[in-house]
């Protein structure tokens, strides 16, 4: 791979404190990890650094804590699911910068591996802050990044330290710049986005630019009831960004510009509980009662899917089209997967699809390993399809 140092590059580490940017950022259910894929993408880049002697300290964010320390995003839970998958310990360090990072990279022996408390209970993480940056540099002799998932970020444990130390790119981070580029450097036409999940204001402005790149997209789960509300439509207490609405409706005169297919749903599975089992009914859009929310779409939004997984050649997919994690609103995603996966088998699609939760949903349905190339990416997937460098890619190329 042109461009940047892979560990290839990197010689004599044994004793050497290395920085591994990893995204431990993984779906949770019921406090514990419900889908390792993540983990298993990075094991490979651990286990070859632990095993050249290198203390390997793990740098990850959790959630969103916005600069503060929030319980329930720490990340010691998740270092017991890193343990599982290497088969091998994993220490936590309570802090990742300072004297309690210090004193826990201290107690490693060479080969040792430690994962360190989530970079975003600081400030200075996202705000990509020079002196963050240096206090995370302090605690390393090298940097590698093996977070692609994570690469459309410009924070300090992405960006900032690559500047600051000899910076590597992990295996994870090379294997998946390779797969896009093989799967869709020239796609074949129709492209097919669909483009569904919960993130929709950090997600709705890729849309602009996606909709110049692709034939048709599909928009589902939170995003759909975003942009179904910017047309008047009723969703009551579904998951919907309204002030987002105008950007919803620039988007959708960008699209008519472009000459992409919007596919929006027509009905939906509504209910009043955000449970599994809840008392549930299918609706037309336009027939969204005020107390009840869009948990997922319906059938004939699914068939319309479909039709559009017939005609097109190449599908990019992130995000559920519903709440797939509580049953049966995952039946619209399950559906899709299995008829892309069908189309896939069949050789008569490229199919591509990333995020945390979509893989994790692809998985549910048993479709993950009947795609072409499924990546650990969401965000980032979908801004490297639009044709963005990532920053924690050009700083590896610095
Ligand atoms: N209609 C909906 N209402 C509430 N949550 C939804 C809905 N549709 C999808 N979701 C949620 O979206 C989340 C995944 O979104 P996102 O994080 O954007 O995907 P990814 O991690 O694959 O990039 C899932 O937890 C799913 O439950
Ligand atoms: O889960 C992630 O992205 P994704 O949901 O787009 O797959 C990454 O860890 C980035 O997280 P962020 O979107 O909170 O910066």
């Amino acid at each position: 791979m042109a461009g940047f140092q892979t560990l290839d590059d990197l010689q004599d580490i044994a004793g050497k404190r290395v920085l591994l940017r990893v995204d431990l950022n993984v779906p949770v259910k019921d406090g514990a990890v419900s889908d390792t894929t993540r983990i298993e993408r990075v094991a490979p880049t651990i286990r070859e650094l632990s095993d050249k002697g290198a203390k390997v300290i793990l740098l990850a964010h959790f959630g969103r804590p916005k600069g503060k320390v929030v319980e329930e995003d720490s990340l010691k839970p998740v270092a017991g699911a890193v343990e599982a998958v290497l088969g091998r310990k994993v220490a936590f360090g309570t802090s990742c910068i300072g004297d309690e990072a210090a004193s826990a990279i201290a107690a490693l022996n060479n080969g040792d591996i430690l994962l360190l408390e989530n970079t975003r209970f600081h400030a200075g993480e996202e705000k990509n802050d020079a002196e963050f940056a240096k206090a995370l540099a302090a605690n390393g002799d090298t940097y590698v990044n093996d977070a692609f998932s994570a690469a459309h970020r410009a924070h300090a444990s992405t960006e900032g330290l690559a500047r600051l130390l000899p910076a590597y790119a992990g295996r994870t981070m090379q294997a998946e710049l390779e797969a896009l580029e093989k799967g869709l450097g020239n796609p074949e036409r129709p492209v097919l986005a669909i483009v569904g999940g919960a993130k929709v204001s950090t997600k709705i402005d890729l849309l602009s630019n996606l909709v110049r790149k692709v034939d048709a997209l599909v928009i589902g789960g939170g995003m759909a009831n975003t942009f179904l509300a910017a047309q008047g439509v009723e969703v009551g207490k579904s998951l919907c960004e309204h002030d987002l609405a105008d950007t919803a409706r620039q988007i959708l005169r960008d699209a008519e510009a472009a000459g992409c297919s919007i596919v929006l749903p027509v009905d939906a599975v509504v209910a009043r509980e955000f449970k599994a089992g809840a008392e549930n009914e299918t609706v037309d859009v336009s027939a969204v009662p005020s107390d009840a929310m869009i948990l997922d779409a319906g059938p004939a939004s699914v068939k319309n899917v479909e039709a559009w997984l017939d005609k097109a050649k190449t599908l990019v997919w992130n995000g559920p089209l519903g709440a797939f994690e509580i049953e049966p609103f995952d039946r619209a995603t399950v559906a899709a997967a299995n008829y892309a996966a069908a189309r896939t088998e069949a050789g008569a699609l490229v199919s591509v699809a990333g995020g945390g939760d979509t893989v994790a949903a692809l998985n549910h349905a048993g479709a993950a390993d009947k795609f072409t190339y499924v990546s650990t990416a969401g965000g980032a997937f979908l801004e490297w399809m639009e044709g963005k460098v990532l920053p924690g890619v050009a700083a590896l190329s610095k």
